[in-house]
């Protein structure tokens, strides 16, 4: 029976071409009568909304632009056609209910739903009929693609739902399980997976929409703060969250205020090579400074109220309260330190290397010279980046800071992904990093930038610079400071990365052992017993560096700053926090206001 399928699948296959001309008509039906059905739908609304802004007056809290209304309307429209596919489509083709933007749109989603239909119900009927798990994909013809089991893996693919820790003991974490199949998708959260809308309900009913939009006019409402006031100190007498936020006390430690001059030297000194954007981003900094400036000298209520061009809306039922926590930065900071301490995380049983490792991460697909990749964005959430092979072990950070988000569900998530990694380094004895809000989410994954571009382990002092230094702009002081200082935390898993061991006596103090234990100790070329990879040991095989580490000797300028940093740790502290600042703001480009607009 089996033989006989695969002869059908082959024949099916062959004559493939003549079988999609005959279904252009179906594709093209159905296609054409969900672009109208937008279409009507949005001259319906666009009335309905008219009405209601201009004859119903909405209270201003609650009231959006016209044309971005339109669009909530138009996302949730979208999201209930979607639902009603849900059980029986791949995620792949309900991709195609995206509203179309051009004429040629249309023509993709034909193309793509003749395509999709004759795959799944000619090719793959018999798959189908007898109970088979099937997912679409560009190669799905080929029998590999045929998921027979789409549990196995689980595990690996999702993040975990509650606040867990990722037990690396467990096989489902082993590194021999990453071969997965490429078509079963990570399953991002509910309210992701609609990618336009990042409406969510939660379970307290609350209902949040975060939206970027055009300029808006009016000035703020009293009951949101202020857009400049997220730059300036924690609102510390905020009420505490409605959750509870574990038994340490909330300490709310003053944000610092970096000086005018400071800021604008740090954006003149950040080289891009294209000049314009180079420029552009000297002027935004400059600006914006000028404006942090004239807030804190008491002017920001004649310029706030004018120029706002982000709003985050939290709306609640009865509108009359808002979320206690919105816009303390400081909170959230202080909740990553409060969880970085987990037990049941063996073996580590901290995870804040592994949030240091995720938010290094997510900024290090940068590339200055196209202006992609970097944290902004948050494009960590889809499948595409996150489950890049270099990333592999870090679902850990990501589910914590997932769930964080649920209990400040206002911050976004490139802002959140980017100040696990700063608080965590706090939270381990490490200097305080100055890091700034403001950047926004993508809202779907075409921003993801190519992959590939993370450092390779193996490689040497070339390969270092052309990642850190050509591509993402650190002088040859930042790249040891970054390396010696998060490699002076945690360690490698042979289950992850095919490495293993740690790299200090201290694995979760943050100080300058790294460079001390490189000088010191004698090291060898040795193999970590679970994977055959090379490494290298220390004499007693208590201590490991990578090949890239090692470099941090043998190469003469690297080596200088390796011997200062192991000599005087407070001025490596300082090194440490100005270069992941900057790490962190690879890619962020901000407005006058200090909000991230565009992701390039
Ligand atoms: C040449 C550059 C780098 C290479 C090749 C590299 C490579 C690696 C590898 C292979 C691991 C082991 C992962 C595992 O098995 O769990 C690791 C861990 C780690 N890396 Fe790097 N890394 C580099 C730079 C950095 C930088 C710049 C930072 C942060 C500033 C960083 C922070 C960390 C941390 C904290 C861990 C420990 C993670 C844990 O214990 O879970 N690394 N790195």
């Amino acid at each position: 029976m089996g033989t006989l399928i695969r002869v059908y699948e082959r024949i099916t296959n062959l004559v493939k071409p003549l079988g999609k001309f005959v279904l252009i008509p179906l594709a093209t039906v159905r296609t054409v009568r969900q672009f109208t059905d937008y279409l009507f739908y949005s001259i319906f609304i666009s009335l309905y909304v008219f009405f209601k802004q201009a004859i119903i007056h909405e209270q201003d809290e609650d009231s959006l632009p016209f044309t971005d209304l339109v669009h909530e309307y138009q996302l949730h429209y979208r999201d209930e056609l979607i639902e009603r596919h849900l059980d029986h489509v791949e995620q792949e083709f309900l991709n195609s209910f995206d509203i179309p933007s051009s004429f040629s749109d249309i023509f993709k989603k034909i193309s793509f739903r003749v395509d999709y239909y004759y795959d799944r119900y000619i090719i793959h009927v018999f798959e189908l009929s007898f109970g088979k798990n099937y997912k679409y994909g560009s190669e799905s013809h080929n029998p590999l693609s045929i998921v027979d089991d789409l549990s196995i893996n689980d595990e690996n693919l999702n993040v975990k739902p509650k606040f867990y820790a990722v037990n690396n003991d467990s096989e489902s974490n082993s590194i021999h399980n990453i071969h997965r199949p490429e078509s079963k998708a990570f399953e991002p959260k509910p309210y992701l997976m609609k990618g336009g809308s990042l409406r969510q309900t939660h379970p307290t009913d609350q209902l949040v929409s975060q939206t970027v939009q055009g300029k808006f006019s009016k000035p703020s409402s009293p009951l949101k703060p202020a857009l400049t006031d997220l730059f300036e100190k924690p609102r510390s007498n905020d009420a505490v969250p409605t959750t509870p936020v574990s038994n340490t006390s909330v300490a709310s430690s003053p944000t610092p205020t970096a000086t005018t001059e400071s800021v604008v030297s740090a954006a003149e000194n950040f080289h891009i090579r294209t000049p314009t954007i180079q420029r552009s981003i000297v002027e935004k900094t400059k600006a914006f400074a000028v404006k942090k400036d004239n807030h804190s000298k008491g002017s920001h209520r004649k310029e706030g109220s004018r120029n706002v061009f982000y709003k985050i809306k939290i709306r609640r039922k009865g509108r009359s309260q808002i979320d206690p926590t919105y816009g303390n930065y400081e909170l959230v900071r202080q909740r990553i330190k409060n969880c970085l301490v987990q037990p049941s995380y063996k073996p580590d049983g901290n995870i804040g290397p592994n949030m240091i490792r995720f938010t290094w991460h997510c900024c290090a697909h940068y590339d200055r010279e196209t202006g992609t990749g970097g944290c902004s964005g948050g494009t960590m959430r889809f499948a595409q980046e996150f489950n890049d092979n270099g990333n592999t072990g870090l679902n850990t950070a990501k589910s914590y800071l997932d769930q964080i988000h649920e209990e400040f569900p206002w911050i976004s998530f490139a802002d959140l992904y980017s100040l696990g990694g700063v608080a965590a380094v706090e939270g381990m004895g490490g200097p305080r990093i100055e890091w700034k809000p403001g950047r926004t989410d993508c809202l779907d994954a075409k921003k993801v930038p190519p992959m590939g571009r993370l450092p390779i382990a193996t490689l040497g002092s070339d390969h270092i610079r052309e990642v850190f230094t050509k591509r993402l702009g650190f002088e040859d002081k930042e790249t040891v400071a970054l390396i010696g200082g998060g490699h002076s935390l945690g360690g490698c898993h042979a289950k992850f990365s095919g490495f293993n061991g740690i790299w200090s006596k201290k694995p979760f103090r943050f100080d300058n052992d790294f460079f001390k234990v490189l000088l010191n100790e004698k090291w060898s070329i040795g193999v970590v017993p679970q994977t055959g990879i090379e490494q290298y040991y220390n004499e007693d095989k208590s201590l490991m560096m990578l090949n890239t580490d090692m470099e941090m000797i043998r190469d003469p300028e690297f080596k200088k700053w390796t011997e200062i940093y192991a000599k005087d740790e407070q001025f490596f502290f300082e090194q440490f926090a100005a270069a992941y600042a900057k790490l962190v703001e690879l890619g962020v480009i901000r407005d006058d206001d200090g909000i991230q607009r565009v992701k390039m």
